[in-house]
């Protein structure tokens, strides 16, 4: 039997987790920029000419966005869809500015909350090629207003405008992927075992939910496994602790390298480990530890397991590893290194 790498794949996906959570944010951002775009109208009133254009594009944006919030949208955690929701500001904003002819106004400056939306959750290259589309669309703008564009004059409030774009764009996009890197190395650090790089019991236990809730509505049977060193203590005393910690890692490595790829293993805490079999029965759990037991492995450490199986030895998860704890203590009494099924409930 070979040994693999001791470090399961990180199961969560914190990126998307980011990405749904932004999307209140979105919405926020977008009714604000409505609420801008109507209190102008308000104060300053229609434009002359192309005043219902203004107007039909202000409400067909509102709507646009608040069908997307009813709609839950995020609930995919797709990009594309956030891309969507940039692009559409974009062209809102843009169309907004050559109806009220404000290109080179304050009102420019609308665009910064497609850019901050795109830096915060679309990366660097999106919001680098939003910057681009937003200097052809000012251009654009300035050439229909009949302004020369290759002037320096007319090019200065344009250039002004785009480098203060692109450093907040720029700057935001950084500054996201570093708190993004660092919530990787926190959620890593809060869900692994320092020693054996195992998952710990808080990531076990919100993982195991899931596959819990898969199960049941799927009728399907999973098992529930607790192993137990024995005599961890005895090899502290007498060899000390760096050799009590060998002897743990040792045992993590053993149980990785039996285990399929679909179950779940973890460090329950000090010499105790806890495995979640997915469409295994009691007879299938039971097998597969013996299996764990008589693997052929160098020094292998005398180990006490409980399996208890759902649906029959329990209803909820919680019972089940109550369950096979006291299966669990059942192999050690009768002497170690056995494996222990709880009988039916
Ligand atoms: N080296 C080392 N020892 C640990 C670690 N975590 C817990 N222990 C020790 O492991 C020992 C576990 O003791 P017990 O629960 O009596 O387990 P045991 O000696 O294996 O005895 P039985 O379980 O009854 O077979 C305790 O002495 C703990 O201090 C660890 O990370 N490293």
């Amino acid at each position: 039997m070979s040994e693999q790498d001791p470090l399961p794949p990180l199961e969560w996906d914190p990126e998307g987790v980011q990405i749904q959570g932004f999307s209140a944010g979105l919405y926020q951002i977008e009714w604000l920029l409505v609420t801008i775009v109507i209190l102008y109208l308000v104060i300053m009133g229609l434009p002359a000419e192309g005043g219902l254009g203004v107007l039909v594009a202000t409400i067909s944006y509102f709507g646009f966005s608040l069908l997307a919030s009813r709609l839950r949208f995020f609930g995919e955690r797709q990009r594309w869809l956030l891309a969507l929701h940039t692009w559409a500001m974009i062209g809102f904003i843009t169309w907004f500015l050559y109806g009220t002819e404000g290109v080179t106004g304050p009102l420019a400056s609308l665009y910064l909350l497609a850019i901050v939306t795109s830096a915060l959750t679309l990366g660097v290259m999106v919001t680098m090629l939003e910057v681009a589309a937003i200097a052809a669309c000012q251009l654009l703008l300035l050439h229909l207003q009949g302004t020369d564009i290759l002037a320096t004059d007319s090019l200065a409030p344009v250039g002004t405008s785009i480098i203060a774009l692109l450093i907040v764009g720029y700057l935001t996009a950084a500054l996201v992927h570093t708190i993004h890197l660092s919530n990787r190395t926190l959620l890593k650090m809060a869900s692994r075992d320092a020693l054996t790089g195992l998952f710990n019991r808080r990531a076990f236990d919100d993982l195991s939910s899931p596959i819990h809730e898969m199960a049941r509505r799927a009728q399907r049977p999973y098992c529930v496994v607790v192993i137990d060193m024995d005599g961890l203590k005895v090899i502290n005393d007498t060899q000390g602790h760096a050799a009590g910690d060998r002897a743990i890692l040792d045992l993590a490595k053993r149980l990785q390298a039996c285990k399929r790829s679909s179950d779940l293993l973890a460090r329950y805490g000090g010499d105790e480990f806890v495995m979640l079999l997915p469409d295994t029965d009691a007879v299938g759990g039971k097998k597969m530890m013996e299996r764990v037991i008589n693997a052929r492995w160098h020094n292998p450490q005398s180990i006490s397991i409980g399996v208890a199986s759902y649906p029959e030895q329990g209803e909820s998860f919680e019972e089940l590893v109550g369950h096979a704890d006291s299966a669990m203590y059942l192999s050690k009494s009768s002497g170690g290194n056995r494996v222990s099924a709880r009988a039916a409930a």
